[in-house]
């Protein structure tokens, strides 16, 4: 019997574009409602640019982009807001700003929000950033920066559910421990709205650990598009030309252990 899936929430459908001389896509692919996606792929391969494609920032040359089966163009940005929240790559905003009403901008698309500061404190709460309230943004340093965004699109997509959150590295700047503690966060975040999560990523750790799925991107185009499982190894090795190890560690956790190859480094040289 076949399994009868939802519909698509953000679909992509021989969406390209082109920055300078590169070219990216055609993308055809769909995300569903809790859908767990990691995007992995080198530097410079085209992540990011996949990612302003999937939000509108970065409008298709070709094809299109449609967010519950409407064109992302004809959505007004009010009610998008309600159920997409971004998170882009080093997001620099609100200088001078207190931390709460950095957070509180997730909710400046509603026209009324009597529940506002106890959102605004659970998502700061949740992101590991509740000590942060009172302080100013820019005195923060880059970690603490990155927890109170995470933040921002937690208050954003609190009381929403099955909506999508699409964010760009969001654990770059955090020591070891606090990027598992904020991929729990996402994680239960998530689940419990019924959220799709979309992540770039260049830890293949994080995304073995909380993600489901793997688009993998290379040269501007998605080469692999597969489970986030030991199965996914050989894909990742070529994808970013290097072996990997893999183990379970105590908690049955798959734990994978780059290694360099000598090709590689002799390929990138010659490249
Ligand atoms: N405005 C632009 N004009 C010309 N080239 C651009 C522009 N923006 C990005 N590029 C190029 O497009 C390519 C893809 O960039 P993108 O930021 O999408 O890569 P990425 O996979 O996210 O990389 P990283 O992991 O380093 O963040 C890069 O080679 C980049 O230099």
């Amino acid at each position: 019997m076949h399994q009868i899936l939802p519909p698509p929430l953000l679909q992509l459908d021989g969406a390209t574009a082109r920055l300078g001389a590169k070219h990216f896509g055609p993308f055809n692919l769909s995300l569903r409602a809790g859908e767990r996606i990691a995007v992995l792929g080198p530097s410079g391969a085209g992540k990011s640019t996949l990612l302003r494609m999937m939000t509108g920032e970065l409008p298709c040359a070709q094809g299109t982009v449609s967010f519950e089966q409407q064109d992302l163009r004809r959505w007004p940005k009010a009610a998008l807001a309600r159920r997409r929240a971004v998170l882009p790559q080093g997001s620099d905003v609100a200088y001078g700003l207190l931390v709460e009403l950095v957070i509180g901008l997730g909710r400046v698309a509603l026209a009324s929000d009597p529940q506002g500061e106890r959102i605004v404190r659970e998502a700061a709460t949740l992101a590991r950033a509740g000590h942060l309230l009172g302080r100013t943004y820019d005195t923060l340093s880059g970690g603490e920066q990155a927890r109170v965004q995470l933040a921002r699109i937690f208050a954003q997509l609190w009381d929403a559910e099955a909506g999508l959150v699409l964010v760009d590295e969001p654990l770059a700047a955090l020591d070891p421990g606090l990027q598992f503690d904020l991929l729990e966060s996402m994680d239960a975040f998530a689940a419990q709205r019924g959220h799709a999560v979309l992540a770039i990523l260049h830890d293949i750790n994080h995304a073995m650990l909380a993600f489901d799925r793997l688009l993998l991107v290379a040269d501007g185009q998605l080469v692999g598009d597969l489970a986030a499982d030991v199965g996914a190894l050989p894909a990742l090795e070529a994808l970013y030309g290097i072996g990997l190890g893999s183990a379970l560690n105590d908690a049955g956790d798959l734990v994978v252990t780059p290694r360099r190859t000598v090709p590689r480094t002799a390929a990138r040289l010659q490249a």
